[in-house]
C-alpha cells in the first residue's frame, strides 16, 4: 500500500514555522503581516475556502480584513476596492477568490492589483518571475507552491524524474509545469503537460514516476495508468454529493484513491492532501510580503 502524504500535517508544521516568522515581524517592525480576502457573491465552496484562509490568517496573528461584496457588484466597483487596498500600507496580501461572476474580468480584476501584494502569484509580473526563475521569483501560485512543498518533504527525487500534469489550467497545470522543469533544487525533472484531450493519456500517466492530476474529472485517472511505485498527487477537490447527516460536502479527488493507493508508491487523499497546502503558501505569501514591505 502507497504512503500517504498528509497535507494537514505538513500545513501545521508549516504554520507552526510561520508563527514564529509573524512573532520576528512583530519585534523587529511593531506590526504584522496584512492580508485582505476579498469574497464576490456566494460561491459555497468559495465561501468555504475563504472561511478556512480568514481562521489561518486570524490563527497566525495576522491583520486580517475579510471584505465581502454582493454577486452584482459592479466590475468598477472591484476594481476601485483593489485600488484602495493597493494603497493601504496596513495591507501586504491582496487575495481575490476565483471564480468571479460572469460579468467581471477576471483577468482585468487579477491584473489590477499591485504585483507586490499579490500573493495568489497570479499576475502577470509574478508568473514572468516564475518563468525567470531563480532570484526573480516573488510569489508562486499557491497550489504549485504546495504541490512542490510536498514533494521537497517527503523526499521524493525530482532530478531526472519523469513528471507528467494532467492539466493547463492557469492556476496550477501550467506554474507546476514550469517549476518543476526549472534549474534548482526540488526541481530538475522533465516535464510533460497532458490534458483530458491528450491522444492515448494513459500511456503518457503511466510513464510517470510523479503524476500530478489536475483535470477537475472525479475519478480521471484509475489504477491501470499508474506506473507501479510512482508518486500521485491528486489536486482535484471535486464535490459529488452532499452528506446529509454531517452537512458537509462529499469530496472526492481526480484519482480513484482505494485502488490507487495498491499501485503507487506515494499518494495524497482527497481531502486532506494538496488543499491544506494551498492555504499554507498563502500565508507563506503574505509573510514574505510583510517582509519586503517592511524592508527587510
Ligand atoms: N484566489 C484564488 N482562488 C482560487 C484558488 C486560489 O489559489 N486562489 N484555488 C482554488 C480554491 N482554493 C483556494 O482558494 C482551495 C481549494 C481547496 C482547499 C482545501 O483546503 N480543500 C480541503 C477541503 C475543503 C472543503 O471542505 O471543501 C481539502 O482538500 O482537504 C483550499 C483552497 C480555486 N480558487
Amino acid at each position: 500500500m502507497a504512503d500517504i502524504i498528509s497535507g494537514t500535517e505538513m500545513r501545521a508544521a508549516i504554520l507552526d514555522e510561520l508563527r514564529q516568522e509573524v512573532e520576528a515581524i512583530r519585534e523587529k517592525h511593531g506590526t504584522v503581516p496584512g492580508l485582505v480576502t476579498i469574497l464576490v457573491g456566494e460561491n459555497p465552496a468559495s465561501i468555504s475556502y475563504v472561511t478556512l484562509k480568514v481562521k489561518t490568517a486570524l490563527s497566525l496573528g495576522f491583520h486580517e480584513i475579510q471584505d465581502n461584496q454582493p454577486a452584482d457588484v459592479s466590475e468598477e466597483a472591484l476594481l476601485a476596492l483593489i485600488d484602495k487596498y493597493n494603497r493601504d500600507p496596513s495591507i501586504h496580501g491582496i487575495l481575490v477568490q476565483l471564480p468571479l461572476p460572469k460579468h467581471i474580468d477576471e483577468n482585468k480584476v487579477i491584473y489590477a492589483i499591485d504585483p507586490d501584494k499579490d500573493v495568489d502569484g497570479f499576475h502577470p509580473v509574478n508568473l514572468g518571475r516564475m518563468v525567470i526563475g531563480g532570484d526573480a521569483v516573488r510569489f508562486l501560485p499557491c497550489t504549485p507552491a504546495g504541490i512542490q512543498e510536498m514533494l521537497v518533504r517527503s523526499g521524493v527525487e525530482m532530478a531526472g524524474a519523469e513528471v507528467v500534469v494532467v492539466g493547463r489550467s492557469n492556476i496550477v497545470g501550467k506554474p507546476i509545469s514550469v517549476m518543476l522543469g526549472q534549474k534548482g533544487p526540488g526541481a530538475n525533472a522533465t516535464v510533460t503537460m497532458v490534458h483530458t484531450r491528450t491522444k492515448d493519456l494513459a500511456e503518457h500517466c503511466r510513464r510517470a514516476d510523479i503524476l500530478i492530476v489536475a483535470a477537475g474529472v472525479p475519478g480521471l485517472v484509475k489504477p491501470d495508468w499508474i506506473k507501479p511505485g510512482a508518486t500521485v498527487i491528486d489536486v482535484g477537490v471535486n464535490r459529488v454529493g452532499f452528506n446529509e447527516k454531517t452537512g458537509k460536502p462529499i469530496l472526492s479527488g481526480d484519482v480513484d484513491f482505494a485502488e490507487a493507493s495498491k499501485v503507487a508508491g506515494k499518494i495524497t487523499p482527497v481531502p486532506g492532501g494538496v488543499g491544506p497546502m494551498t492555504i499554507a503558501m498563502l500565508m507563506k505569501n503574505t509573510v514574505r510580503s510583510a517582509w519586503y514591505h517592511l524592508g527587510r
